[in-house]
């Protein structure tokens, strides 16, 4: 079969949130390629943790079952967190179905997702080897769920501040233009990982990256990549300045911002929309813009929503590989 739901953005394009069925009470999550836990807000947290969340309800759901002893610790690159116990139940997403899913019980969660209360948790799509689950890791519903699809994929279709959708099973290729462009994914990380040895700014020359590599990160809002990336963009962008008081690179919220083209696999450039790349005001008045493309001091770069907003992506993990095309 395969499952399909839609991915309703927060204000701002800070996440994409989609519906999930866990033993009959709907959850909307956060769905993260960049990471392998399912884990909910439920009725176990603090009532000062679990205010104005949908909390996920053991006592309600007549499928559920304790994995006696096993516990979860996660933490993420943006410092957030959650920890707690662990069960199982049936998780139905969009109607591909797993009967015995891991479910992840926090009993702690960092303030941003106690903030965060449109999301209710996050469902893992990396590989499970990430997940950390501990004694018995488990696995992610997309592991568990992969030989009952029609195809070992799943898709995500992210909108810049439109509802978008990710499927499971199948690849819908009147949501892309063209066809897509497979890279090789490493999976020796856990992440989707491919080759990105090279970028592009507007239409100027092609520069390499060495040594360049990626993950595609649905679970983070912004493009983190080499300072060599953001030197050279942001060198073609006036009134640009490193600010360390909002920890990042700024402009005038006026400016024409020129595309971003990087490598994926080596043989396609993906063009990241410049006008996406305008990602927030840091101000009042709304003057200067916080930049929706960062550094990051590591040769892991992580291609987020910011990349998605432009690209049409499929997850394939019948052969690791990743699929990429213009959304249609
Ligand atoms: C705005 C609240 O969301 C988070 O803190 C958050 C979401 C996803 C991930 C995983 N990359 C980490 C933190």
């Amino acid at each position: 079969g395969s499952g399909k739901v839609t991915a309703t953005p927060e204000q701002g394009d800070v996440e994409f949130l989609s519906p999930v069925i866990i033993g009959g009470q709907t959850m909307n999550m956060d769905f993260d390629s960049g990471s392998s836990d399912l884990w909910v807000f439920n009725t176990q947290l603090a009532a000062a943790s679990q205010a104005g969340h949908t909390n996920f309800d053991v006592a309600k759901s007549t499928t559920f079952k304790m994995l006696t002893g096993s516990t979860f610790t996660i933490s993420y690159g943006d410092g957030s967190g959650a920890a707690g116990n662990v069960g199982t139940d049936t998780v139905n997403i969009g109607g591909a179905t797993v009967t015995s899913q891991a479910i992840e019980l926090a009993t702690a969660v960092s303030a941003s997702f106690v903030q965060d209360t449109q999301s209710n948790g996050l469902v893992g799509l990396a590989f499970s080897k990430l997940n950390t689950v501990k004694p018995a890791q488990q696995k992610t519903f997309f592991d568990n769920a992969k030989d009952t699809l029609a195809m070992p994929v799943f898709t995500a279709d992210l909108r810049k501040a439109a509802v978008g959708a990710y499927e499971f099973g199948a690849i819908d290729s009147t949501k892309f233009n063209g066809s897509l462009s497979w890279a090789a994914v490493n999976t020796t990380s856990g992440f989707w990982q491919f080759s990105s040895q090279k970028f592009q700014v507007g239409t100027g020359t092609a520069m390499n990256v060495a040594g360049g590599q990626a993950i595609a990160d649905t679970g983070t809002t912004l493009m983190l990549v080499n300072a060599a990336v953001v030197n050279a963009y942001y060198s073609q962008v006036t009134g640009a300045v490193n600010n360390q008081t909002v920890g990042g690179v700024t402009f005038p919220c006026n400016s024409q911002l020129p595309d971003l083209s990087v490598d994926v696999g080596g043989n396609y450039m993906a063009v990241v929309r410049g006008d996406d790349i305008n990602f927030a005001p840091v101000d009042q008045a709304g003057t200067t813009c916080f930049g929706g493309v960062q550094a990051i001091a590591s040769n892991l770069q992580i291609y987020g929503d910011i990349m998605f907003k432009s690209q049409f992506v499929a997850f394939n993990n019948g052969n690791n590989s990743i699929g990429m095309a213009p959304h249609q």
